[in-house]
């Protein structure tokens, strides 16, 4: 329980630590150790760590993965691309969560939802074999009444709404994109789905989307990892959390320089 967090659970924060080893793997060093972030962030008020194995190993290996699952306090969110080789991995580690995200090798970042109206089949087959391995399933979607009905069918009991076109809008498209999000998370709750947001949330455009009641859980990396360079990392957890959990209560909250 974060000291930030009153009784209950307001809103989960979910730390993305992928770009700690995006540092550690631009020199092939041990250090930063993304496990050490991971522990770290859970003890400044992470309620979950999150990480992408992605097909080409830029950041997250397989071994991060191995190594970290049997340490998290909290729980793991295991995002993966829709194959064989994905699946059966998560089956082994066995995350408490697995977030089933598109990818593309030559993508600088996940660009986009999974498409699991187009893919329907194929994600059911992966829906079904990690939840007979008791593991709960987010899928990432756009923010679209015809995935989100999708997801609810093929079997999915969370979603994650991306919120990368929301982080890249600007001047009018902002209102636009925050409130497609909003219905997004209405249509998910609407059909008991658990509803997640995230992608290219930082510490100022995080409010809005916090304070959307239904919303369950938030997961950031690449903002924190980068304020974390100037605050520290376990400041800028902690700061992260409590921006989040002010905007849901509807409080200002002011972090004081250099938090
Ligand atoms: C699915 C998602 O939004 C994040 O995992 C994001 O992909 C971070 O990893 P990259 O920066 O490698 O895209
Ligand atoms: N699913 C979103 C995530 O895990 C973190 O995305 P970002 O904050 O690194 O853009």
């Amino acid at each position: 329980m974060s000291f930030l967090q009153p009784a209950g659970q307001v809103i989960d924060l979910g730390v993305n630590i992928d770009h700690i080893a995006t540092v550690r793997n631009a020199r092939g060093t041990t250090y930063p150790d993304p496990l050490r972030a991971a522990l770290l962030a859970e003890q400044a008020g992470a309620d979950l760590i999150t990480l992408h194995l992605r097909e080409d190993r830029r950041h997250i290996k397989d071994a991060d993965v191995l190594a970290l699952r049997p340490l998290l306090a909290t729980r793991m969110n295991l995002e993966a691309a829709v194959t064989r080789e994905m699946i059966d991995f998560a089956c082994q580690v066995k995350p408490q969560d697995v977030c089933l995200v598109p990818e593309r090798r030559e993508e600088v970042t996940t660009e986009g939802g999974l498409d699991v109206v187009r893919y329907y089949n194929e994600v059911e087959a992966a829906v079904k074999q990690l939840k007979e391995e008791g593991i709960r399933v987010s899928l990432f979607i756009d923010a679209d009444a015809r995935q989100i009905e999708a997801a609810a069918a093929v079997g999915a009991t969370v979603i994650e709404l991306h919120t990368g076109r929301y982080a890249e809008a600007e001047g009018n498209e902002v209102a636009h994109e925050l409130e497609r999000i909003k219905l997004g998370v209405h249509e998910g709750a609407k059909r008991g789905l658990r509803v997640n947001a995230g992608h290219g949330l930082h510490y100022t455009n995080v409010q809005p989307i916090a304070a959307i009641p239904d919303l369950h859980e938030l997961n950031i990396g690449h903002a924190i990892v980068a304020h974390a360079l100037f605050a520290g990392w376990e400041n800028a957890v902690r700061e992260m959390k409590a921006i989040m959990v002010a905007a849901r209560l509807g409080v200002s909250y002011a972090p004081k320089a250099g938090a």
